[in-house]
């Protein structure tokens, strides 16, 4: 088990009412999980909570079983293995260019510079950013930019990687390689968990799918398991995919 939210409430300072309201969930090691729910129900919340931004407001969150400190230092360290990649890149890339980018949160772990060198060339070559590398940030595309912010974060070698709405804005192709590329990073070892509206994308990729509603988990499964449930599912103000749908079953 990497990660147990335990009875996790969390109330906004500025919003009376409970975001999350005593959500219990356990993330598996090596699994391609999927975090399903209608807008607000609290999928982002659940990820700034997993990787300390949030501090639960009543129960707890456990990192390997030991819950977490939310002390300036355990959370240095807890974020080199969670690593979060907001829906929004803008809100990530910080620096000038794609290398300088790339080479920021190894500055900031204190690594040599050859180290440094090292790792940001292979991260160049596997994401597909070489030709890039001297390319200005804020000229990328959007999904130049979500590439670079998930290279951002991957680059720490994180164990955990939470992705909030990854294929958002992204056209077909780009959905595609996204697919791909996080099917080769599930591959390395790293866990993977991605907060999403596109069904269709999960019935493609994820082992697990976990439901979310009202700051509850509602159901959770493998995909054949959960998206079977199409009228409990509709009745959480959410669809299944196309493959589900039962003119495609019949068909
Ligand atoms: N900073 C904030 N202050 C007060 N309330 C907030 C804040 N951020 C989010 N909320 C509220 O918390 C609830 C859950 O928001 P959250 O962004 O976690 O949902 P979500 O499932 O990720 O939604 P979406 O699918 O639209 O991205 C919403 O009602 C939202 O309005």
């Amino acid at each position: 088990m990497l990660m147990t939210f335990e009875q996790v409430s969390y109330t906004y300072p500025c919003n009376p009412k409970p975001t999350l309201r005593g959500l219990s969930l356990e993330i598996v090691a090596g699994r391609r999980c999927a975090v399903i729910g209608q807008n607000g129900c609290g999928k982002t919340t659940l990820f700034r909570l997993a990787n300390g931004l949030y501090r639960p407001t009543a129960g707890r969150v456990c990192w390997e079983n030991a819950p977490l400190r939310y002390d300036r230092p355990s959370l240095y360290q807890l974020r080199q293995q969670v690593g979060l990649v907001f829906q929004n890149p803008e809100e990530q890339l910080v620096a000038a260019t794609v290398e300088e980018d790339l080479s920021y949160g190894l500055c900031n772990l204190g690594l040599p510079d050859a180290d440094i060198a090292q790792r940001v060339q292979q991260a160049l070559e596997d994401f597909e950013l070489t030709d890039l590398a001297d390319f200005p940030v804020n000229y990328l595309s959007l999904g130049q930019k979500k590439r670079l912010a998930i290279a951002d974060i991957m680059i720490l070698r994180p164990r955990l990687l939470l992705l909030d709405e990854p294929t958002a804005f992204l056209d077909p192709g780009q959905i595609r390689n996204l697919r791909q590329l996080l099917t080769a990073i599930a591959t390395t070892g790293t866990t993977l968990v991605i907060a999403t509206h596109d069904l269709n994308f999960v019935c493609d990729w994820a082992d697990w799918v976990v439901v979310m509603h009202q700051g509850q988990v509602a159901m959770e499964g493998t995909p054949n398991q959960v998206f079977r449930h199409q009228q409990t599912l509709e009745r959480l103000g959410l669809g299944v995919p196309s493959l589900f749908q039962p003119n495609q079953q019949m068909g």
